[in-house]
């Protein structure tokens, strides 16, 4: 592991005829750390990753790999370890001969692949037949073929797809432990929720473009809990807002108040002492896949009001 492992995206666009796949993407995914690339289908999740492996040509920008674009990495399996969609595997190849097939490419002596089985918890299943295989066990197979070459780099599309929850706490535990190695692991998912437990840091796209990143402490901070008041009496309402020093986002109605960083009942209560009559009060938790969606939906639309871009 000697070239630094930081990804870079900059102004990366792909196009299929009319279909802009990718448009003018940049980020950065650091060493170390455990990154979502998250975005709905069609998002162009696995076109970026395409284009980070060379396997797909950029229509302009440029997508690097400790500063190389793919085809200027030496050593790539050494370097870059990814499994992209679901991996084909021959089922009459047991789960050693698969890896076997892959050793030679990655440089690494035959009893490397024995070893990357054990790392992922199948050298039980070493000597079966790949075509009995539960698909949990094929993406723990597809796992270990990253591994093989020691990479310092991991990308991986969807590789909680068939785990059942035990898998997917071992997963978790298993790429934290990478990226505590000071590796750069890279895991693309739809839903948020999926991998909100094992991300340190979110890159969240939509239509191609870039929605949202940031460390995922920092967007947990902006799916913050509104709480909304609403009275009759607008101006006693504004004066009451004003006079607590509540942060009130804009809303079309001077009668609704959507206070941020506040709970309902200090709101009740100031309302109570102040005699302000209030016909609602309620507490929204648009909670982290709240927030994703409407990230998501605010690409290509007018941005999500209270969100910075
Ligand atoms: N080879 C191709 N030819 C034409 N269009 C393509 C090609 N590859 C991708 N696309 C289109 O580019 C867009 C982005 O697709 P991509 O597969 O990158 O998205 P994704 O975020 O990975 O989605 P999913 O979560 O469904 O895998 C889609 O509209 C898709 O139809």
């Amino acid at each position: 592991m000697t070239t630094d492992g930081t990804i870079l995206v900059e102004h990366l666009s792909k196009s299929f005829g009319p279909v802009r796949a990718v448009d003018d993407l940049s980020f950065q995914v650091s060493p170390g750390r455990v990154t979502g690339f998250l975005g709905p289908n069609g998002a162009g999740k696995t076109t970026t990753l395409r284009m980070l492996l060379g396997l797909v040509r950029p229509t302009s920008g440029a997508a690097t790999i400790g500063g190389r674009s793919y085809g200027q990495i030496r050593q790539p399996l050494q370097t870059v370890g990814a499994a992209l969609e679901a991996a084909s595997f021959h089922p009459g190849r047991t789960a050693l001969d698969h890896l076997r097939l892959f050793t030679p490419q990655a440089g690494v002596p035959d009893a490397r692949a024995g070893q990357v089985l054990e790392l992922v918890g199948l050298s039980a299943a070493a000597n079966r037949r790949v075509g009995g295989f539960s698909l949990g066990m094929r993406q723990r197979l597809a796992l270990a073929t990253t591994l093989l070459g020691d990479p310092r780099v991991l990308l991986l599309d969807e590789p909680a797809n068939g785990l059942d929850p035990e898998g997917i706490r071992w997963l978790r535990g298993f790429l934290r432990a990478l990226a505590a190695e000071g590796r750069t692991v890279l895991v693309s998912s739809h839903v948020l929720s999926e991998v909100e437990q094992t991300v340190d840091d979110v890159v969240i796209i939509a239509r191609g473009r870039l929605a949202h990143a940031s460390s995922l402490a920092e967007l947990a901070g902006m799916a913050r809990v509104h709480v909304r008041a609403v009275s009759p009496d607008a101006v006693a309402l504004a004066a009451l807002v004003e006079r607590a020093g509540w942060t009130r986002s804009a809303a079309a109605d001077p009668r609704v108040a959507d206070l941020l960083d506040v709970d309902a009942a200090t709101v009740g209560a100031a309302a109570f002492a102040a005699g302000v009559e209030l016909h609602e009060l309620t507490s929204r938790d648009p909670g982290l896949e709240g927030l994703f969606l409407q990230l998501v939906g605010s690409v290509g639309s007018a941005p999500v009001a209270g969100v910075a871009a």
